[in-house]
């Protein structure tokens, strides 16, 4: 018996050990086709690239945790096929490899920039240690002008960190604010503050039409607005794409990721999917959900080892988000929707404040500044569908720790 695990990222990774903290005793492979020793990904567009940052990535566990639980961890190594009848995993210049459980977590990558000049030098992305690195180094040498194309959460980390490294920074975005995929219009608002503050050029409505070079490399981005920014590196972060080919080949459905259920399992028998590539069913978002975070990436794992090792288990966790942009460690629990009511706790002119999301008069997000008090209890409070009113976050006296702690406890409590 086995269960191969294609992708050791977070999610992978954490798959592998709670297979074994759940008691899951057979064998247990995870593929992934970086050479590196799994790493931590949110701090590269942070730590890893401020002056005096640490240069090597942050293991997700010791080099020596893979051989404790047994896990054979095989870096370097692609999967190129899934043979889902046959229970085969075909991995490139090597044996397949037979599972009776499998599970994908193999990610997603970086969005390219598909428009003249995108081959230009001096274009970069940031999602794996080696664009870190490539970006560190244009960082370490001083050049002073960057571009950032994308206002979401790789274009304004980088922007902040290169900002507070005295660089000349520009952020275009085809979006009408700061982070919008995720954030309320308000909390933009603050945000576009926060990065302006920075000394950052924030253009929104402003879309990459293209790059433009000089001898091989780039010189300026040019909006769609007609407007060009003259740059000697620029960064993008479109978002996402996930790889559903090997999926397909494997008669496992995709729908802008692979769809799964509840349980997380796939339409094909004994193969799962977690993680950045996973679409799931969300009672908390009400319909179907593809979610990119570090917590998504774990919990799911959690939830799908205990199925494996037969404590079948259902996945729905409210889902939480941290960045952490220039003085600002910005904390997300739920999912905002543009028309949410929101009712501010704290002030937001001392740089540490809180915003309340309504929807139909119900609690669904919390956004928190320099707040984790109140993040934590948030998510106590959407974790145990037992939101506070839209009175009771309007009293400033009101208090929102105490109502969270006494929630766990009373969940705690035998009825
Ligand atoms: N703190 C965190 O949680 C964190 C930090 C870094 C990265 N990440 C994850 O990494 C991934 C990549 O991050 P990201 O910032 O690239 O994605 P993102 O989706 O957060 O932001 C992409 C941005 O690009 C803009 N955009 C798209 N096409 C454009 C175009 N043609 N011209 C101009 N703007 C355009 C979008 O409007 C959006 O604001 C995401 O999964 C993200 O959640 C998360």
């Amino acid at each position: 018996m086995s269960t191969v695990i294609i992708g050791a990222g977070h999610a992978g990774v954490q798959a592998a050990e709670s297979l074994r903290t759940e008691g899951y005793a057979d064998r247990i492979v995870l593929l992934d086709k970086a050479e590196h020793l799994p790493y931590q990904r949110p701090p590269l567009s942070k730590d890893y690239i401020k002056a005096g940052g640490d240069p090597a990535p942050l293991p997700l566990r010791g080099a020596a945790f893979y051989g404790e639980h047994d896990i054979d961890l095989r870096t370097g190594v692609e999967v190129v096929r899934i043979d889902s009848q046959a229970q085969l995993v075909f991995v490139k210049g090597g044996e397949p490899i037979p599972y009776n459980e499998l599970i994908i977590a193999a990610g997603a990558e970086a969005r390219r920039a598909h428009c003249a000049g995108n081959g230009l030098e001096g274009i970069n992305y940031l999602r794996t240690v080696e664009d870190a690195e490539t970006l560190r180094a244009q960082l370490d040498r001083g050049y002073g002008r960057v571009v950032v194309v994308g206002a979401g959460f790789i274009g304004l980390e980088f922007a902040a960190v290169a900002a507070q490294r005295g660089l000349d920074v520009t952020v275009i975005d085809f979006a009408q604010r700061p982070m919008q995929r995720v954030l309320s219009p308000s909390m933009s608002d603050y945000f576009t503050q926060v990065h302006t503050d920075l000394g950052v050029k924030l253009h929104f409505d402003e879309g990459l039409d293209h790059f433009v070079g000089e001898q091989g490399r780039v010189t300026a981005v040019a909006g769609t607005s007609g407007v060009t920014y003259p740059c000697d590196f620029a960064v993008v972060g479109l978002g996402v794409v996930t790889d559903e080919d090997l999926a397909a080949a494997g008669r496992i459905e995709c729908d802008r990721g692979i769809l799964v259920d509840e349980y997380l399992s796939t339409n094909v028998p004994h193969v799962y999917a977690i993680g950045d590539l996973a679409v799931f069913p969300s009672h908390h978002f009400g319909g179907n959900l593809r979610l990119e975070s570090v917590q998504n990436a774990t919990d799911m794992a959690k939830t799908v080892a205990k199925t494996i090792a037969g404590n079948p288990s259902r996945y729905d966790i409210a889902p939480w988000f941290w960045s952490n942009q220039g003085p600002v460690k910005l904390q997300i629990a739920g999912l905002a929707d543009p028309a949410d009511v929101v009712i501010e706790r704290g002030n937001r002119s001392t740089g540490k404040f809180s915003q309340f999301l309504f929807r139909d008069g119900q609690l669904v997000a919390v956004e928190s500044v320099n707040a984790p008090a109140d993040h934590v209890a948030a998510r106590k409070l959407l974790e145990h569908d037992a939101g506070i009113t839209m009175e009771q976050a309007r009293d400033h006296d009101f208090d929102l720790k105490a109502y969270a702690r006494n929630l766990s406890s009373s969940a705690m409590t035998p009825s």
